[in-house]
């Protein structure tokens, strides 16, 4: 059992029936997934050169939902980048399903934290942009997009401008957008940051729901613990110079089924002392050790 768990004491871990906390998450099998071996990504600052990320080895189940926490300037964008192929690492590799993954393709969807849609086109026009480039017939999109709106809920907003969807609308078509193109793993870097926290809260139930209906490998940045706890199967904590994993563990709060609302979550026995721990870890209080 790895020291946090002995040090936590948290009541219900070693229940059964109940995810543990492990330090192992399970392997997928050798090429299904995302796999990062010994990513390392170096700047150059004049001839001083800056360690940014160093030692990141990560198996992704292709069903993973991993949300990854650590302070500002940790490397976490960084990695997301290599992981999207727009930044090339000093060294290591990323593999997808086993293939070698090096420049950005629809296999990897990405959504940011500003939805970036295209103001001149419908919701349904910018969530079919990605696969009218792909050279997908015009009737097949329309019946793509028009499942991916409903799957986000925005089925009555199809026909509308950009600009007359609330900032939690907007996101959801962005994530629409994102997941038309069929994406082996969606990288999103902290999403729902710019909206007002009860938008935000039901942007994350929208997306737990919506992981659980596709079942697509989500690699999710966030600064926010509470956020992480409720969505992430996985949580990754990194820590900076130079940016590294420290820890990652199946999170004991993480249910494939129904899932906790908020009241619940916060409820729960573990809860407190998992967050205490997790901001302790973010804040460089406290290393685990196996
Ligand atoms: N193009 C660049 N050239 C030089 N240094 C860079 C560059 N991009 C990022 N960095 C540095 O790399 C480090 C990691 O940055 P990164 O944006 O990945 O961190 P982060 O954990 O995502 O931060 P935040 O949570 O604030 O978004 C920082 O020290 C940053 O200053």
């Amino acid at each position: 059992m790895c020291a946090y768990v002995e040090s936590l004491a948290v009541p219900g871990l070693t229940e059964p029936g109940r995810p543990a906390l492990s330090a192992s998450p399970p392997k997928p099998a050798d090429t299904a997934g995302i796999r990062l071996t010994d990513i390392a990504l170096t700047y150059r600052q004049g001839s001083t050169p800056l360690h940014v990320l160093q030692d990141i080895n990560l198996a992704l189940e292709p069903d993973e939902f991993v949300c990854v926490l650590g302070p500002s300037g940790c490397g976490k964008s960084s990695l997301l980048n290599i992981i999207a192929g727009y930044l090339e690492p000093t060294d290591g590799s990323v593999r997808i399903n086993g293939a070698l993954h090096t420049k950005p393709d629809p296999q990897v969807g990405v959504v940011f934290q500003h939805a970036n849609l295209f103001p001149w086109l419908t919701i349904a026009g910018n969530v079919a942009f990605g696969l009218r480039m792909a050279g997908v017939r015009r009737k097949e999109r329309r019946r793509i997009a028009a499942d991916y709106l409903a799957l986000v809920g925005l089925e009555a907003a199809a026909d509308l401008l950009p600009h007359q969807l609330s900032g939690g609308m907007k996101q959801r078509a962005a994530l629409a957008r994102t997941l038309a193109a069929k994406p082996s793993i969606v990288l999103m870097d902290e999403p729902f940051s710019a909206l007002d926290a009860l938008t935000r809260e039901s942007m994350q139930l929208h997306l737990r729901d919506i992981w659980r209906r596709t079942l697509t490998c989500m690699f999710f940045i966030t600064h926010d613990v509470d956020e992480a706890l409720l969505l992430g199967r996985r949580i990754l904590v990194m820590q900076p110079d130079p940016g590294r994993i420290v820890q990652d563990f199946v999170n004991p709060l993480f249910r494939r089924e129904g899932g906790l609302s908020f009241n619940e979550l916060r409820a729960d026995k573990e809860f407190a002392a998992l967050r205490q721990h997790l901001v302790s870890l973010i804040a460089g209080g406290r290393t685990a050790q196996y």
